[in-house]
């Protein structure tokens, strides 16, 4: 098993309404003393919730995160949230290039890049999304297509304690198909490559998620791939007690 302390992010998407504080207050008293000795957990709602998520993450040592934000931070960008706007929430984290945000909202590389840089600006941790198509896997492009994201969308001077990488196979995403455990090995591998080429030593410290359709019932196995430093959780985070289920697969 790694040496890197695993962090556990669950996803909300474009969920979660006031009424779902209860479910999000279940999963602040379920990480208990005894998770935390095994895990991080950070939870990212919608931005509508996160200054009422983080008010209720106070004192159990939930983590929580937003969704993405904007390169700026602040100015004439009407509907858009910066990364200062969602630290000043007491958010820690802000997850950046989302697959989702890449397809709707054409976030290309460059994009991506200067939203992990604002999110240092603000003093926050990015989460960064990598991940390849279908198509792409089956043409064989996969661990290219992840070495190209991570050149063109990792800023230089990036740490372990600033960013943390997410790989997430866009076609494992809400579909119930995962990749096997060896393609998974395989993708961290070469990512980890990659950051140890880029950072060095600093590139051995940090962390790399797995994303895609994790729940309770194969997070034992995935999480014990080596190099998979934690998950993204998007359905499966929604309950309490699939969410708490994934955390607790930690041997
Ligand atoms: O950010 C989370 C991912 O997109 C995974 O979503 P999923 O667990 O519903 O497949």
């Amino acid at each position: 098993m790694s040496r890197l302390r695993p962090i556990v992010v669950g996803n909300w998407k474009m969920n979660g309404l006031k009424s779902s504080v209860a479910e999000f207050s279940r999963i602040t008293e379920g990480y208990d003393i005894g998770l935390r000795a095994k895990t991080d957990l950070a939870i990212c709602p919608p931005f509508t919730l996160l200054s009422t998520f983080a008010v209720v993450a106070l004192g159990s040592r939930v983590l929580i995160g937003g969704q993405d934000c904007h390169r700026s931070p602040s100015g004439a960008h009407t509907g858009d949230v910066s990364a200062e706007m969602i630290a000043d929430t007491g958010a820690t984290h802000v997850i950046v290039g989302h697959s989702e945000r890449r397809a709707d909202d054409l976030d290309t590389n460059a994009v991506v890049h200067a939203k992990a840089r604002a999110a240092r600006r603000a003093g926050l941790i990015a989460i960064l999304c990598i991940g390849e198509s279908e198509a792409e896997r089956d043409g064989g492009k996969t661990l290219e297509v992840l070495e190209t994201q991570l050149a063109a969308s990792v800023p230089d001077g990036a740490t372990a304690d600033n960013l943390i990488i997410a790989y997430e196979p866009i076609w494992a995403i809400g579909s119930g198909r995962t990749p096997t455990l060896d393609e998974i090995a395989e993708a961290h591998a070469h990512i980890r490559h990659q950051l140890v080429l880029r950072f060095g030593d600093e590139g051995e410290d940090m962390r790399i998620l797995y994303g895609g359709s994790v729940k309770p019932s194969n997070a034992s196995d995935i999480l014990a791939v080596e190099n998979v430093n934690g998950a993204l959780v998007g359905g499966a985070s929604l309950r309490a007690v699939d969410f708490l289920g994934i955390a607790h697969s930690y041997p």
